[in-house]
């Protein structure tokens, strides 16, 4: 057999002849399932190959861990029902005695119900009468985790108020229950843990006069839980091992409301100065007081409670008007086998909370109103507190709402209230039933905190204690001043080092030999960045402010260049006027000028002619009434010059000469009739002798180029006077008023702008030379002047002589008889009228100067000496009149004739 397997197994013998053949059939290769199959199957046997021992594995059983499951403690919730009448038990403890002593606050109506205690009759009656209202309490115990509240009959028919159930509670504390049964139950816990190091916190709830005070704090008869929690404490450390070492703190402070205007802490072991200083959560200055015996805290308890702010109202007559905060501080040295003491804290915190008032049952008004409401409103904080951390825990990711800062005492005691320390309350409330609203209030607010959880995380003795604490003086200090010093420290040494470095950098700086290392160039480099961001943005900003000055200096620029166009218009229009001004005085000097010397003319002629005709006497008929001098001369001329005829000034044209017109009234007394008006045209620093221009040279002037100063002036009354009585002007008078001319001549005036610009330059003048004068000129390049076919006219010796007293005075005085004017032809006076006597009177002077050039004889007036210039008398034989003659030399002088 088993050489028949071994055959089947082994390979078969090699053929001697192989065959070989292209592409082989290929066969399906065995599966390795099949082909161990068949090898298990085959060379295997089912009971040779042991079993998986799965039944002996599951039947190992695996010891389970010990571990309980973590469940969360719940807030215990107390309730305790304070008897409907107190003195009931008073009378059954205290018949015997007058008076309890104790050091808590007096109830003053205890001491009435003391005396009537002393009654049996009246204690008796009392015991009826409870009987009578127990029956009609509104609140029934059911068991110790429940109680049934019912509603008043009244309510019950208005208001369908149901009796309701309200269980769940950590424990009931009947009416008759007394002060240590909730020490035991509720306070005991807590103070277990407390001296093991934890911390935790009792609070009671409850409306005013629901025995939250008595409970806290009791009688001496009944004390509370305070002074048995402290007499707990001092029994419980002398039966503590010697490894701890502990000492106790007591602190009670009070928070009330400053007339309704906000939250002030009070220290109650404090002394004159209680107040404390409330910063948020903080509060500072609170006095700790340690307490080494029983005796000593039960002494600090008294006091407080004799400094506690109460009042007597409807629902209780020594009323809590503020929230009262009792702080136990345990401090727990322990040491090791290291000798390292490790130090803990642990706090005990008692809040006995002012009790919600409704101003019905308290009928509080005013300030005890005031105090009410900040008392609700406290409470109602401390229930929305605990009203959100169970949402939160419902519901985490809502987060929870802090209310807590809402009030003084939720900020004090966040932690407890946000879940993170323990927490008690015991609810009390009042079982009559005019109390049922209150109880019902209260059970209503206060059953849903039963669901809530404590997530204990504290650990016994460790310095994370200390921050978890309640926000006692000692705590604070190390939060708030811990850090700042810390910070402080830390910044001075960074400050210390930079110095160091820099000085370092200094002195490397000043040792060229010397290199730095890499990390002082790294901090030289920081610095020099940093230096460098300074200095951009220093410079920046001092860019921004040079922008903001530059357009400030752009809009002065703008306004500046305003105020100079305004300024130039404004002088434009100034010298406009004084144009126009100055042009009218001109018109109007010129108006009164020409009239005259037309007559004067008019009159010559006319005079002329008669002379000619009749006598060479000079004429009557020029009177001194009105004396008009125009005078062409220059300042400063040392020779006389050849007058000008009343015609060249008057034929100055009024818009194209400037003329400065100063008119001087004489005293009236001196001006009666004459009036004399010099017309002035000279130019300064004329030192050479010249001869005037002439009149046609004067006429058409530009005004830009002719300055004209024109004085009117009056004789001196007793010269007018004379000229008055004589009309005929006699040589002498001739003189004096040449002298008072000249004598006046500082004052007038007359600059011709030609003359002072160039008065010896031919060709300026030539240049300047107005139409007018090229006219006269053509006109007289058109006279034949040498022949001498010119009629020779007959001058009349007296005008001779005015001529040649005209001549060395340089002014010529023309003297109009007003008879004259009354002659004179109705050309003039139209003339004289017109306002543009330029026009009228330029044509006239023109014929007037041509036929006196007319009648010249030049060859004459060559030959004739130039003696006659002193004003000497003499004859004049000749037909042509010496000025006439003068004139046309100086015409032809000037014009190159
Ligand atoms: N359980 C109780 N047993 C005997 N007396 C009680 C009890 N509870 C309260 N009292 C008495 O009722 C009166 C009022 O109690 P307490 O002053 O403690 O009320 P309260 O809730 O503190 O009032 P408030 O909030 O106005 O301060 C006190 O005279 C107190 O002695």
């Amino acid at each position: 057999m088993e050489e028949e397997k071994q055959k089947s197994i082994s390979p078969p013998p090699c053929p001697s002849t192989v065959t070989v053949r292209r592409n082989p059939p290929r066969r399906a290769r065995a599966t390795p399932y099949t082909t161990t199959a068949t090898k298990q199957q085959q060379p295997l046997s089912s009971h040779d190959v042991p079993t998986f021992p799965i039944d002996e594995i599951l039947s190992i059983q695996i010891p389970q861990s010990e571990t309980k499951p973590t469940v969360p403690e719940s807030l215990k919730i107390f309730l305790r029902i304070k008897p409907l009448k107190t003195f009931t038990k008073v009378i059954t403890t205290t018949t015997a005695k007058s008076r309890p002593r104790n050091v808590w606050p007096q109830n003053p109506s205890k001491k009435h119900i003391a005396k009537e205690n002393r009654n049996p009759e009246i204690a008796k009656k009392v015991k009826k009468k409870e009987e009578e209202t127990a029956a009609v309490a509104c609140i029934a115990l059911n068991d110790s985790y429940s109680v049934t509240l019912t509603p008043p009959q009244a309510l019950q028919e208005l208001k369908r108020s149901k009796t309701e159930v309200y269980e769940g509670f950590s424990h009931v504390f009947p009416a008759d229950c007394s002060q240590n049964d909730v020490y035991d139950k509720m306070v005991q816990p807590l103070l277990e843990d407390f001296m093991k190091g934890k911390s935790g916190m009792l609070a009671a709830l409850g409306p005013s006069g629901s025995g939250k005070t008595h409970t806290v704090f009791g009688t001496l008869k009944n004390p509370g839980i305070v002074p048995i929690t402290l007499r707990q404490i001092f029994k419980k450390r002398d039966a503590i091992s010697d490894d701890f070492v502990r000492s106790f703190n007591l602190s009670i402070f009070e928070i009330c409301s400053e007339r309704g205007k906000g939250e002030k802490a009070y220290d109650l072991l404090g002394g004159e100065s209680s107040e404390l200083s409330v910063q948020q959560s903080t509060i500072r200055g609170l006095k700790e007081v340690p307490i080494q015996s029983l005796e000593e805290a039960e002494s600090l308890i008294g006091q407080a409670m004799l400094k506690r702010a109460t009042a007597t109202t409807n629902s209780n007559s020594q009323s809590s008007r503020s929230q009262c905060i009792i702080n136990i501080r345990a401090s727990c040295n322990r040491f090791s086998n290291e000798t390292k003491m490790q130090s803990s804290d642990a706090m005990l915190t008692i809040v006995d909370l002012a009790g919600a008032e409704r101003e019905k049952r308290t009928g509080n008004q005013g300030e005890r109103l005031v105090e009410s409401n900040f008392i609700n409103n406290t409470s109602m904080v401390f229930g929305q507190c605990l009203r959100s951390l169970l949402e939160y825990q419902k519901n985490r990711k809502k987060g929870l709402q802090k209310h807590h800062q809402n009030s003084l005492l939720t900020r004090y005691l966040r932690d407890y209230l946000e879940g993170k320390k323990r927490m008690a309350l015991i609810l009390t409330v009042k079982a009559g039933e005019e109390d049922y609203l209150d109880t019902s209030y209260l059970l209503r607010q206060a059953s849903p905190y039963m669901k809530i959880k404590f997530d204990n995380t504290e650990e016994p003795c460790n310095k994370r204690q200390l921050k978890t604490f309640p926000r006692a003086e000692k705590n604070k200090k190390i939060k708030l001043s811990a850090p700042k010093n810390s910070q402080i420290e830390d910044i001075f040494h960074e400050e210390r080092n930079q110095i160091a470095q820099e000085v370092h950098l200094q002195g490397k700086k000043a040792d060229p030999t010397d290199r730095s290392s890499p990390s002082l160039e790294h901090v030289a480099q920081d610095k020099n960045k940093r230096e460098h961001i300074i200095m951009r943005n220093f410079s920046k900003v001092l860019w921004n402010v040079l922008k903001q000055y530059n357009e400030k200096l752009k809009v002065a620029e703008g306004e500046i260049c305003t105020l100079k166009d305004s300024l130039r218009r404004e002088e434009l229009k100034s010298l406009g006027l004084e144009t126009e001004l100055i042009s009218l005085k001109s018109s109007c000097l010129v108006e009164s000028c020409i009239p005259e010397v037309e007559a004067v003319v008019y009159g010559n002629e006319k005079v002329s002619a008669d002379e000619s005709s009749e006598s060479p006497v000079p004429s009557k008929n020029v009177n001194d009434d009105v004396r008009v001098r125009c005078h062409l001369s220059s300042q400063n001329d040392a020779e006389p010059r050849q007058s000008v005829n009343s015609e060249e000034n008057a034929g100055i044209p009024s818009a194209t000469t400037h003329v400065e017109t100063e008119v001087t009234e004489s005293p009236r007394d001196q001006v009666k009739d004459a009036v004399l008006v010099p017309c002035h045209l000279s130019s300064q620093n004329d030192a050479e002798p010249r001869q005037s221009i002439s009149s046609e040279e004067n006429v058409g002037i530009p005004s830009a180029t002719t300055n004209v100063e024109t004085e009117v002036t009056e004789f001196p009354r007793d010269q007018v006077i004379q000229n008055q009585d004589d009309p005929t002007p006699s040589p002498e008078q001739v003189e004096v008023s040449q002298d008072c001319i000249n004598s006046r001549m500082s004052n007038v005036q007359t600059k011709s702008a030609i003359s002072r610009r160039c008065p010896d330059s031919e060709k300026q003048e030539r240049r300047l030379l107005p139409a007018p004068s090229r006219s006269l000129t053509e006109e007289m390049n058109d006279l034949d002047i040498k022949d001498k076919q010119i009629e020779k006219p007959q001058v009349e010796k007296g005008k001779t002589r005015v001529q040649k007293k005209a001549e060395s005075t340089k002014v010529q005085e023309i003297e109009v008889p007003n008879p004259a004017r009354e002659s004179e032809p109705t050309s003039t006076k139209k003339q004289r009228n017109g306002q543009k006597p330029r026009r009228r009177l330029q044509p006239a002077a023109s014929v007037l100067l041509t036929r006196e050039i007319n009648t010249l004889d030049i060859e004459d007036d060559i030959a004739e000496p130039k003696g006659n210039r002193g004003g000497k008398k003499t004859t004049v034989t000749q037909p042509r009149s010496q000025g006439s003659v003068t004139l046309l030399r100086h015409l032809t002088d000037n014009l190159h004739l």
